[in-house]
Formats: C-alpha cells, structure tokens, sequence
C-alpha cells in the first residue's frame, strides 16, 4: 500500500485506563478511508519477550523511567508513521504518556526529579523539533469507580493490584490537561464523549462522534485540492461489521 500523500486528519483517543479507548477505534474499522493505530499496550507488554508492563507494576521505582522512556518511543513511532488513508486514529499519544502517565510517577515519587528531567527533556526535543499532527482528541470521559469496575472485571493479569486512587488521579489529569486546561498545553481541540456508559448504549455515543470526525476531516482534506483524490472520498457508510474485541 502506498502512504497517502500529504498529512492526514490525526485524531487521538484518550481517557483513563479502561474507559474503552480500543472499542471506541475498533467501532471506526468499517471506514475504508481511516487507518486505525491501536492497542500500544501490548507492545509494551512484549518486547523482544520481556513483559515492561509487568516490570513496571512489579517495581515502579526500578523500571518507571525504562517503562516510559519505551512508551514515549512507540507512541513516536506511532505519530510518525505514514497512512495510506486521508484519517488516522491513533490510541493515545506521546502528550497523555507525558502529561498524565509521566507525571503521575514524577508526583508520587516513583520517578527520580532526574529521570522526570531526562524524560521531560526528550518529550521538550521531540515536541520542539519534530512535526506531530493532531487535528481532534477524543476524551473518553469517565467515572473513576466505572473504570475501575471494568479494569477488574477484565482482569489484565500486570493491573490485578491497581488501586482505586491510582485510577483516580490519572482522572484528575486527563480532567487537566483536556477540559480544565491547567495542567499543560492541548495540541487540538477535544471533543468529550461520556464513556461511562454501558455497551449496549455506547453505540450511540461513538455515533455522535462519527459524524464529527468524518466531517472535520473532509474539511481538512477538501480545504487543500492536493490532499485527497476526487475518486475516493471519505466513505460514511459502513463497509463490514467487526464485532467487538473488548468487555467494557
Ligand atoms: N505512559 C503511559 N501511557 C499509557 N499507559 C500507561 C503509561 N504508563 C503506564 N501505563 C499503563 O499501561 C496500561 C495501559 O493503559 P491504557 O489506558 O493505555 O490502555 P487500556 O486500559 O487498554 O485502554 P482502554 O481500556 O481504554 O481500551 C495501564 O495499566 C496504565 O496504567
């Protein structure tokens, strides 16, 4: 496949640990004209057979700064990578990994003020000297008790000892850096979708979204005649049915 010429419409999805980041990307795979950028997880769950996620759960203070500094390479990757679609969604960004995860750990202590200092000046190099597009975030919005009902019921083996208060202080950061803007920049513009909802209702929310984002990215492409071909639009129709990989 060929990458598509110029810059596509880049969205992020974002919104705390199990407020069904990937469900919400694999409900946009019937979309021929969007490439999906899922489930970073489970490279970190797998590199070259160590388990970093595991690592980092295990002992914080130990492989934090190796867990993020891993983090902030696969979601550069992610950003940088060319699409063969005028959209792309992509699962988090390298903006949650510093603003919420990173932070969190530079804040509890888990990080040294030195690796926070190491990690903050790549993200600072990386931001300053590489393009990243972003043209919507997604927030997932969510109730911390409803996502930590969900994380247990899912039963991710490295987060069986994911405490209520870990989920709620990622909350409070998201809630900063994308609706109360205290906390740090916002690359884009967020649209909030209530996420708390229960799968047989999410359908309709994810809808609301549908429209938006087809929408805006027609705007970007057809604002510049070289963006897009005329022979291939933005399909809104539904191409194929994927069923649904995750309990919410
Ligand atoms: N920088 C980071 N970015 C994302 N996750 C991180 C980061 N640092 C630590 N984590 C941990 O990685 C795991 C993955 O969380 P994430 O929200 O990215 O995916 P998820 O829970 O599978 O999403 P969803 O359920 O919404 O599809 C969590 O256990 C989280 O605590």
């Amino acid at each position: 496949m060929n990458a598509h010429k110029s810059r596509p419409f880049t969205v992020f999805v974002e919104g705390n640990i199990g407020s069904g980041k990937t469900t919400f990307l694999e409900h946009f795979r019937r979309f021929e004209d969007i490439t999906l950028l899922t489930e970073p997880v489970e490279e970190w769950r797998n590199l070259k057979g160590w388990n970093l996620l595991d690592l980092m759960y295990k002992d914080p203070s130990k492989w934090g700064m190796t867990f993020q500094s891993y983090v902030s390479l696969t979601m550069l990757e992610m950003h940088q990578r060319s699409t063969p679609t005028p959209v792309k969604l992509m699962e988090r960004s390298m903006f949650s990994a510093r603003y919420c995860f990173v932070e969190h750990m530079m804040r509890s202590g888990i990080l040294h003020p030195a690796e926070f200092a190491v990690l903050d000046e790549w993200f600072r190099f990386m931001t300053n000297q590489i393009h990243i597009d972003a043209d919507l975030i997604v927030y997932l919005k969510t109730t911390p008790s409803v996502v930590y009902e969900r994380i247990k019921k899912r039963a991710r083996s490295e987060e069986q000892c994911v405490p209520l208060s870990y989920i709620e202080e990622l909350h409070t950061l998201h809630e900063d850096w994308l609706v109360n803007r205290k906390h740090a920049e916002c690359p884009a513009p967020v649209l909030v979708l209530d996420a708390d909802l229960d799968l047989s209702q999410i359908t309709e929310e994810y809808k609301k979204s549908e429209h938006q984002i087809l929408r805006k990215a027609v705007d970007v492409v057809m604002s510049s005649p070289n963006k897009m071909s005329p022979k291939k639009p933005i399909t809104t129709s539904p191409i194929q049915i994927v069923p649904q990989r995750r309990i919410l």
